[in-house]
């Protein structure tokens, strides 16, 4: 009999997902940008995942089939490192990708069409990044942040997912979660976290993570994860002045969460 997700089917589910990256500490392997490694390291150590941000080619035999899941971030793309991405996507294990400001150049759109052609579990982007991805266009660019909201970029995060094969899911003020059939939106989080640079590449980590302690189901993972991140940025707000503080508390939230705050607390549904 197929289970009925209501609020408290998500709440438990993410509870027992952030139990299990505490419990089992995935191993991920970051190849992430030179921006975020600092807070995608610190984020997922927070939640109980043990991050290894590691990106030479001569590596990736030995190293990514020993991870639990693999993390793939476009952000501060160069010519040296795309072997490695494209090697590290092929190890084997589950992957999540970030294709930030996909639409900044040829060489980066067709680097991440090359990436998603490698199948990931998980793709999460902002709007813009779906939007230009999913229509494999390069000619809208306004920079790293999303000039869109995600509802903006439903249909196109549907379309791609059906054309990848891989869950797609849109960040902004209320995030979209797509398998290109179901649809479940996650309404956690603040508007400061868009004042923090890389918290995207952070919860994509994240998902990362979730994929990484459960490979069961994509869908849910990505939802919980992104869903659990923004609660944190929620919790970080009440001691937050700031951006700066904002980061520091969000982490420490992170840390912090108990299955009370986690059930009571994460906004997930699944849309008609
Ligand atoms: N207006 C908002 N209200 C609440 N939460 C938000 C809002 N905008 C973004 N978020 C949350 O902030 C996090 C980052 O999402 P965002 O869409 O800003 O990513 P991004 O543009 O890829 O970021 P970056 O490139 O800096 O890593 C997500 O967890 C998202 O849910
Ligand atoms: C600011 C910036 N530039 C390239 S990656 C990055 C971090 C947010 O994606
Ligand atoms: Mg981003």
């Amino acid at each position: 009999m197929d289970e009925v997700r209501t609020e408290a089917w998500w709440g438990r589910r993410a509870w027992a997902l952030l139990s299990a990256v505490r419990a089992r500490t995935p191993l991920v392997q970051c190849i992430t940008n030179l921006v975020s490694m600092d807070i995608v390291a610190n984020a997922m150590l927070a939640a109980g995942a043990s991050p290894a941000m590691i990106h030479c080619l001569r590596e990736v035999p030995d190293f990514s089939p020993r991870c639990d899941a693999v993390y793939i971030n476009v952000g501060t793309l160069s010519e040296d490192w795309l072997p490695s991405m494209r090697a590290a996507a092929s190890s084997g294990r589950p992957w999540v990708f970030d294709p930030v400001a996909v639409a900044a150049s040829g060489f980066r759109m067709e680097a991440c069409l090359s990436l998603l052609a490698l199948r990931p579990a998980v793709v999460r982007g902002n709007a813009s990044e779906i939007l230009a991805l999913a229509s494999r266009s390069d000619d809208s660019f306004k920079g790293v942040d999303s000039s869109h909201d995600s509802s903006d970029a439903l249909q196109a995060a549907k379309a791609l997912a059906q054309s990848s094969g891989a869950v797609v899911a849109v960040s902004g003020a209320v995030d979209f979660i797509t398998d290109g059939m179901q649809v479940v939106s996650a309404s956690n989080g603040v508007p400061m976290m868009q004042k923090i640079t890389a918290t995207g590449c952070a919860v994509t980590a994240l998902i990362a993570a979730f994929v990484g302690a459960d490979p069961s189901d994509a869908l849910v993972a990505a939802a919980c994860a992104l869903a659990i991140f923004g609660l944190a940025g929620e919790i970080g707000m009440e001691s937050a002045r700031g951006p700066a503080s904002l980061r520091m508390h969000l982490i420490d939230a992170l840390y912090g969460l108990d299955e009370q705050t986690v059930t009571s607390g994460v906004k997930i549904s699944l849309l008609p």
